[in-house]
């Protein structure tokens, strides 16, 4: 890819400093969007994905904070830090301000849809006219023009008689017009980029599968670029043409989304894979990802998926992974940070009791047996 990226993330964190400690609920991730590509953050409850969306737009709230690294959309930086000479982090003088990100960036050019309709929309208002206010407001137009939009919106993203569901309430439409409402909103100012998050988590199957069909129609009509967060896999096969999955606050795989199912590298990817359902497999061949993920105020030392990983090794305590291309050569870049890709030892080092290997070995474990066998292993 020669053209620059549409966006670009590297090395974002943001932590919340809570009074049980600091989460680094992203923590130092990295990735890029193309022009015209849908690309997917994916990863279990926690992992950090709405945090990390959140920090794109620029808002996240107290106690959170972005505490590192830039951001650049169509070469502006949204987000900018760095270290003052007190060692705090600190806004650079590029970055955007609050007011240029208002109105410049929100809804104009990178718009967000949220997971849930009903916090997006406003019950009290008519949905049409939510959302003619949201274009009087963002584009320069009148009021009876702001309608004409509107209304051509909501036909644009299926409403079937927009111009009588214009004057309905949000309690008035089902969970998925009301996402496709959202949609209407996300595109009303034809923004290059719109950030999905958990979109269609909500709906059943069947909606879901509309929505996703319209995003791709829409991808293709208007050339929109997404980021699509989900826990999903499932979505992602469907949507996304790369991927990055997250654990624990960071990006531990990175592929097109094609070698992410077909050549999976990262052990937590491929447990990922093992738990959703594949068109060769029965519902009972299926294996959940053993454990929960730990909490983000303490993670795990060297690589924080140790606990859980069925390949886990001595080494993978000691040693945090790097990010690296495993692709082969010609291939689209495929980044994985796991310590069987590194010259570090992982070869000669001793497996790993963990939540996974120990569940695999002895059936059914007690907690508190678990515990031990960790303490006492090599
Ligand atoms: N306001 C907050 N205060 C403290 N911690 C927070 C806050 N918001 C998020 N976190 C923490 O940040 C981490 C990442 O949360 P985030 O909501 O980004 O996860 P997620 O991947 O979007 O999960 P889900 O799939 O459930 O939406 C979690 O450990 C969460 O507890
Ligand atoms: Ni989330």
């Amino acid at each position: 890819m020669t053209a620059e990226p549409l966006l670009s993330v590297e090395n974002l964190q943001t932590q919340f400093f809570t009074e049980e400690g600091t989460v680094r609920a992203v923590d130092g991730i990295s990735f890029e969007v193309n022009e015209g590509e849908i690309v997917g953050l994916v990863g279990e409850s926690g992992a950090g994905k709405s945090v990390a969306t959140s920090s794109i737009m620029r808002l996240v709230e107290s106690p959170g904070q972005i505490v590192g690294g830039t951001v650049t959309y169509k070469g502006k930086k949204i987000v900018d830090i760095e270290t003052g000479p007190d060692g705090e982090p600190r806004q650079s003088d590029e970055m955007l301000t609050n007011e240029e990100m208002r109105e410049q960036i929100r809804g104009k050019e990178i718009a967000i849809i949220f997971q849930d309709p009903m916090e997006a929309l406003n019950p009290v208002f008519k949905v049409g006219a939510q959302l003619r206010e949201f274009i009087e407001i963002n584009r320069d137009v009148d009021r009876k023009e702001a309608r004409r939009i509107a209304v051509d919106m909501l036909r644009e993203v299926g409403i079937p008689e927009p111009e009588k569901r214009y004057d309905s309430y949000p309690h008035q439409f089902s969970g998925g017009m009301r996402q496709r409402v959202l949609i209407a909103m996300a595109l009303a100012c034809e923004p290059s980029l719109i950030i999905a998050d958990e979109p269609t988590t909500a709906l059943d199957v069947t909606v879901e599968g509309q929505i996703i069909d319209l995003v791709h129609d829409l991808e293709a009509r208007y050339d929109t670029s997404f980021v699509w967060v989900t826990h999903d896999l499932g979505v992602v096969a469907e949507i996304c043409d790369r991927v990055n999955v997250m654990y624990l606050g960071e990006i531990i795989e990175s592929a097109h989304v094609d070698d992410l199912f077909y050549d999976t590298k990262h052990p937590y990817t491929e447990a990922l894979l093992q738990s959703i359902p594949r068109p060769d497999q029965t519902v009972e061949e299926l294996d959940p990802i053993v454990g929960v993920m730990p909490e983000a105020i303490n993670p795990p030392s060297g690589c924080r998926f140790h606990t859980r990983c069925p390949d886990a090794r001595t080494v993978c305590r000691e040693v945090h992974p790097s990010q690296r291309d495993e692709s082969d050569a010609g291939d689209p870049v495929h980044q994985v940070a796991c310590l069987k890709y590194e010259s570090v030892g992982y070869e000669d080092a001793q497996p790993l009791e963990t939540e996974a290997t120990a569940a695999f070995g002895g059936g059914i474990v007690e907690a508190t047996d678990a515990t031990d066998a960790q303490g006492d292993e090599a």
